[in-house]
């Protein structure tokens, strides 16, 4: 059994090595397998888990093992978060996870869908351009523009997602359930390492996080549903266009195939509000931080928006095709910051073999992208920013090249790649046509943190405080 040889670093009684996770858990992986190894088996707890962190053994794993690790793990956080394994991100592999995958795809994220949604996503950019200044005549200049863009998001995917008819309080939940949702990613559930331990999660206090957050979506989603068929009649015609909409036209549907109930739509509702806002939003704030820290990136973004513009006062949607710079520019941003950077963890549903060792079923794997984007035998001076390597090179984030997957890989893979982009893409174009980008006086470059938060999405962890000033468009 070469499965014993796995290396692994030293682990304490009963927590394992949970203590080496750190604070920001891909970065302290990152330095563990600098040690021990690109494929190492750590106990969190007594979870098995199997940490990856070199492109070549994921090929492996997806050429070979896609099926077996096609699963999540379950655990008491995980049935709050999948909805009791009703969602597509969290639930477990199996018919039904896959005829929601499905219409989740075909009908909700398709790139022909996130065309139609396109009036959505550009009545909110003035919207977004406004706060900037309001915010700039109401702070001396100085805006935290992390906020704004966190609430544009949050705008953009509610409205698509539900409708434009959810109030502004609504909103504010939903931004901050979603916000939540990704530290509990990496609490500590003493009960899923074994029963009698239940005692410990009462006590300290998991028990009680868990059950309000189930509570409050649970009073929410009510209220949604409720309210959907009364208040969205007032708009024009077009209530099916948003998921909650479609989704309930889908269940009336005897031709699709499948049955759809209340708990799959708000399962997959859920899914799109924190699976979308915060991975979207932690990107965009990426982007304009780099832009800051780059100046000669800002500089080169800007004159092709110049260019493409041609004197307009916003850019449209059918002008972002032509900003070649910009798209390479975003790449090189999420190749350095994957908003996702362990991806979400998969499980073995039987026993097989990675790299010749046995690996038992109901083990956990992680895949740390993070670390890819940082991999000397695939990038040139990874560390870098320089979104023109990927000029003249096919290399893309869709899932073939295994060294570049913030949107994962496989099965499993991301199906909002799209739906996100246009949503980064339209609102960094406008940001950067309209307005200059200054850093508030006495604060310079080098005292930008680039150190992310913990949590499962990997936002930058100071607020972006920044300057703006209308900028010269014609
Ligand atoms: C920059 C934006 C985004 C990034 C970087 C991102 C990244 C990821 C990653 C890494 C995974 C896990 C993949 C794996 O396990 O291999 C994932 C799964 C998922 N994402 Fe995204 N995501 C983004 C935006 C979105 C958006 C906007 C939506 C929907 C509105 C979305 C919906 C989902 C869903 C439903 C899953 C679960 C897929 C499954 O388990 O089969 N994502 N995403």
């Amino acid at each position: 059994q070469k499965e014993a040889l796995l290396p692994s670093p030293p682990r304490l009684p009963f927590i394992g090595n949970l203590h080496q996770l750190g604070s920001i858990p891909h970065r302290s992986l990152y330095k563990l397998s600098k040690q021990h190894g690109p494929l190492m088996l750590l106990h969190l707890g007594s979870v098995r888990t199997l940490v990856v962190s070199c492109p070549k053994i994921v090929e492996e794993v997806i050429r070979n093992n896609d099926l077996v690790f096609a699963t999540r793990p379950m655990s008491k956080l995980m049935d709050v978060l999948s909805y009791d394994k009703n969602d597509i991100a969290f639930a477990q592999y199996g018919e039904s996870w896959r005829q929601r995958k499905k219409i989740a795809t075909t009908h909700l994220l398709s790139s022909q869908k996130v065309k139609s949604l396109s009036f959505d996503r550009v009545e909110e950019v003035p919207l977004l351009l406004e706060n900037v200044v309001d915010a700039a005549s109401r702070g001396n200049g100085v805006i935290c523009l992390t906020e704004i863009l966190n609430s544009y998001v949050t705008n953009v995917i509610t409205r698509m997602v539900l409708g434009s008819w959810i109030s502004k309080e609504k909103k504010t939940i939903l931004s901050k359930l979603s916000h939540d949702s990704s530290p509990l990613f990496y609490e500590v559930s003493f009960e899923d390492f074994s029963p009698n331990l239940k005692w410990l999660d009462v006590l300290s206090g998991l028990d009680r996080k868990i059950e309000s957050y189930k509570k409050n979506w649970d009073a929410l989603f009510e209220d949604i549903i409720k309210n959907h068929a009364n208040e969205s009649k007032e708009e024009n015609g077009k209530n099916n266009t948003y998921f909650i909409g479609t989704l309930l036209d889908l269940q009336k549907d005897s031709s699709l195939g499948s049955t759809i109930t209340n708990e799959h739509i708000r399962g997959l509702t859920m899914d799109m509000i924190i699976a979308g806002i915060d991975t979207t939003f932690a990107t965009l704030d990426w982007c304009m931080t780099e832009l800051i820290r780059n100046p000669e990136v800002m500089k080169k973004v800007k004159e092709e928006l110049r260019k493409v513009a041609q004197g307009e006062d916003m850019i449209s949607e059918e002008l972002l095709g032509q900003l070649s710079y910009m798209k390479v520019f975003i790449k090189e941003v999420i190749r350095l910051h994957p908003p996702a950077p362990l991806l979400l963890p998969r499980e073995s549903l039987q026993e097989c073999q990675i790299q010749g060792y046995n690996i038992p079923k109901k083990t956990r794997l992680v895949i740390n992208a993070w670390a890819f984007g940082r991999d000397e035998s695939y990038w040139e001076a990874p560390e870098q920013f320089k979104p023109e390597r990927f000029f003249d090179s096919t290399v893309d984030y869709k899932g073939k090249d295994f060294y570049f997957i913030p949107f994962g890989v496989g099965r499993r893979i991301c199906p909002g790649m799209d739906f996100s982009m246009a949503i980064i893409e339209i609102a960094l174009a406008n940001l950067l046509h309209r307005f200059d980008w200054n850093l508030p006086s006495g604060i310079t470059i080098e005292d930008m943190d680039m150190d992310e938060g913990g949590g499962v999405i990997a936002f930058r962890k100071q607020k972006l405080e920044l300057v703006p000033t209308a900028s010269m468009v014609n």
